[in-house]
C-alpha cells in the first residue's frame, strides 16, 4: 500500500494538517483538534501560574507539567506575579476564606482581579471556584472577599461538611464521552448562572436537586471538584487548550 499521510480536518474551521502515517480522514472534536495541534506544536511555550497561598496547589503544578511544552509556576507574592509572565492562572482548592484573607493581607487580591479582568484564562477548582464567583452563599459571618468575574452564585459547602465529602463519576461532554471522576471535598455548588455562562457538568445533590458543578464563561473556567487529585488530565488539557487558544 502506498505510503500516504493522515489528513486531519478541524470540523469547525475546515482547516487541515498532515500528520505522519496513512491518509485516513479523521474528523476530530474541536477539543481533540486543539489537543493534536498543541501536541504537534511541541515548541508551544506556555507558562501557567498556580496561586500558592494555600491549598492543593502542588497537585496542579504536577498535573500541568505533564502537558508537553507547558511550564507551571507557583505564585505567592506580588513579586512572583511581577517576575513571571503567565499566560493562564489556576486558583486551587483549599479554603476560600483563608485565601481571601492572605490575598488581602499580601496585596495580591488586586493583582488577581486585574488578571481576571485582563481576559487571560483563569481556572478555579473548588475553593478557587468560590473565589472567582461574583456571589457566594453560606459565606463566613461578616462576608468574605471574592475576586469575582465568573457570573455565578455559588453555595459554599453545598454538599455538607468534610465528613460528607464524596467521589462520583460525572458526565462532562466537553471532555468526551468517558465520565470524569469527580472528587468533592466540602465542595461548593453553582446555584445560579448568569450571562455568558456555559454549563459543563451537573450533579444531583443530597436533596435531589440538580446543581451545576462545572461551568465556563469565555476565558474563565470553574469546577466544584478536584481534577488535580485524579490521574485524569483531561480537565487540565482543556485548560491548557484554552490558554493556547488565547495566545
Ligand atoms: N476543597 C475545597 O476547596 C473546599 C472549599 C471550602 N469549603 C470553601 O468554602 O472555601
Amino acid at each position: 500500500m502506498k505510503n500516504i499521510h493522515s489528513l486531519t480536518i478541524d470540523p469547525l474551521t475546515g482547516s487541515s494538517f498532515k500528520t505522519s502515517g496513512k491518509y485516513n480522514l479523521h474528523i476530530l472534536t474541536k477539543y481533540q483538534f486543539n489537543r493534536q495541534t498543541i501536541n504537534m506544536c511541541q515548541s508551544v511555550d506556555i507558562t501557567i501560574g498556580v496561586l500558592a497561598l494555600q491549598g492543593a496547589f502542588r497537585e496542579h503544578v504536577l498535573a500541568i507539567e505533564q502537558s508537553a511544552g507547558v511550564k507551571a509556576v507557583a505564585l505567592r507574592t506580588r513579586e512572583d506575579f511581577e517576575q513571571n509572565k503567565i499566560d493562564g492562572l489556576i486558583i486551587p482548592g483549599g479554603e476560600s476564606t483563608t485565601m481571601a484573607h492572605i490575598a488581602n493581607r499580601s496585596g495580591v487580591m488586586d493583582i488577581l482581579r486585574e488578571f481576571v479582568a485582563s481576559g487571560k484564562p483563569v481556572w478555579g477548582t473548588c475553593a478557587g471556584l468560590i473565589f472567582l464567583a461574583d456571589k457566594a452563599q453560606s459565606a463566613k459571618i461578616g462576608g468574605q472577599a471574592l475576586i469575582g468575574g465568573l457570573h455565578v452564585t455559588v453555595d459554599r459547602n453545598h454538599f455538607g461538611a468534610q465528613v460528607h465529602s464524596f467521589e462520583v463519576d460525572i458526565s462532562v461532554p466537553v471532555l468526551g464521552e468517558k465520565p470524569f471522576h469527580g472528587v468533592f471535598i466540602r465542595a461548593p455548588a453553582i446555584l445560579e448562572t448568569g450571562e455568558g455562562v456555559e454549563i459543563l457538568a451537573k450533579h444531583i445533590d443530597q436533596n435531589g436537586k440538580e446543581v451545576v458543578v462545572a461551568a465556563r464563561q469565555g476565558s474563565l473556567l470553574g469546577c466544584s471538584f478536584h481534577p488535580e487529585l485524579t490521574p485524569d488530565n483531561r480537565f487540565h488539557n482543556l485548560f491548557v487548550d484554552m490558554v493556547a487558544a488565547s495566545l
